[in-house]
């Protein structure tokens, strides 16, 4: 590439996409929404996906596997949006046993707890769903479907309706494998500034961990919660970071999804060498 074109290029502002749910209140509390290096934009998980894959955003928080689908991309940062059991935010909610569910409706904003459904009914109770995709708009109580998969904000304190059993993925995950998991990443397209990057996203993240008692003392009431429940929500049931247990949760993962040809076979993933990761 022409250099003064590749400098410009590194000198543009770069579009950093972050999840719309409380959960990720902690990794961008610190950061900007502009300023000169960075602009700062919201969305739903599987849309910062689709945004980073066109090429609209240059980095994003996206579901994690989507990031095994362009050899390019790199986990930027050692922050993530994790759990070590239950995570209380992601539900699979269902009217029958998990082996007899036939028809199951998937979160829209969701790609990795689709996966993770999706991996569970087929390995753990040998069932494989005709699937659809359930809108952000639609009344989840009233969709006509076995079960549904419901993640993210209204995923927390929900009255269940017809959907008697109800299963919290991150917890028959880690109870099903003994490990963590990863539910989103920070992912960049390019391979400029990633030590910029690397350092904004962990350090925010460092610095959001310090303040989860102001962030749950101003956000319970928007999203319906006491704030002793987003307290706990935001500091026992997510884990902020990627370390050596959860990339081992990821690979064991994909391994599953590629049975399942969610994900090509053997996908590595390329980490930029920061501190954890
Ligand atoms: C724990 C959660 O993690 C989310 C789940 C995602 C997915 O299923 O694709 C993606 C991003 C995370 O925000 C949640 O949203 O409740």
């Amino acid at each position: 590439m022409i250099p003064e074109l590749a400098n410009s290029m590194s000198q543009r502002r770069k579009r950093i996409g972050a999840v719309s749910y409380l959960n990720t209140k902690p990794l961008v509390s610190g950061l900007d929404m502009v300023n000169d290096r960075y602009e700062l934009v919201f969305d739903l998980p599987s849309r910062l996906a689709d945004r980073l894959a066109s090429g609209e955003l240059d980095v994003a928080l996206i579901p994690s596997v989507e990031a095994t689908l362009n050899p390019d991309y790199r986990i930027v940062s050692d922050a993530c949006i994790g759990c070590r059991g239950p995570v209380w935010s992601v539900k699979l909610l269902s009217k029958v046993p998990p082996e007899q569910i036939r028809t199951l409706a998937l979160d829209e904003g969701s790609r990795t707890s689709r996966a993770l459904s999706r991996v569970i009914l087929a390995n753990k109770f040998h069932c494989q769903p005709a699937l659809s995709n359930l809108s952000m708009e639609a009344e989840w109580r009233n969709s006509p479907t076995d079960a549904v998969l419901i993640i993210g904000d209204r995923a927390m304190n929900l009255d269940r309706g017809d959907f008697e059993h109800e299963w919290d993925l991150g917890e028959v995950w880690n109870k099903w494998t003994g490990l963590p998991f990863v539910f989103a990443m920070w992912v960049a397209r390019e391979a400029d500034q990633l030590d910029f990057l690397a350092e904004l996203l962990s350090g925010a993240r460092d610095h959001g961990l310090q303040q989860l008692d102001k962030l749950a003392a101003e956000n319970h009431a928007a999203y319906g919660l006491s704030e002793q429940q987003c307290e706990d929500y935001l500091k026992n049931r997510l884990h902020f970071w990627l370390g050596a247990d959860e990339k081992r949760a990821l690979c064991l993962f994909f391994e599953y999804a590629s049975g399942l040809s969610i994900v090509p076979q053997n996908t590595e993933l390329e980490f930029h060498d920061c501190q954890t990761a």
